[in-house]
């Protein structure tokens, strides 16, 4: 009762009804203190994450508010990131991005 009294905002997680962002939104959040980013399609929200990440923060900064499929396949060094690595994206999710 109390979830239809106050619902959630989407999150994205459900495939059915993902929230939909398109770029110019995406780039609104451009820095590390607010940190969004698509991958593969698929709009995250980083900034809680931003601080864990192994290597500096300032890897991340440059693609925080973007397209960042590639930095995610090549870290930057001509590297993918582990299969863990990946499997970490999903607890991230807020949507997707709108078709064009
Ligand atoms: C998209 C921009 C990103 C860049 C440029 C980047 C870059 C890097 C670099 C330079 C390293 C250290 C070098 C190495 O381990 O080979 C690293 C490691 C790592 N990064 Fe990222 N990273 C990015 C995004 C992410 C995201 C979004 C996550 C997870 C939510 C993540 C998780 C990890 C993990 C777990 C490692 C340890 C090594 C591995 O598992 O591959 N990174 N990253």
């Amino acid at each position: 009762v109390l979830q239809v009294l106050t619902p959630e905002p989407p999150t994205g997680d459900d495939p059915d009804s993902p929230a939909v962002f398109d770029l110019g939104e995406v780039a609104e959040h451009d820095s590390l203190d607010d940190c969004w980013m698509v991958i593969e399609g698929k709009v995250y929200d980083f900034t809680d994450y931003v601080g864990q990440h192994p290597a500096p923060p300032s890897v991340l900064e440059p693609w925080c508010g973007k397209q960042a499929t590639e930095g995610m396949r090549t870290k930057g060094i001509g590297r993918d990131h582990s299969p863990a690595a990946w499997a970490m994206l999903d607890d991230y999710r807020i949507g997707k991005l709108a078709d064009d």
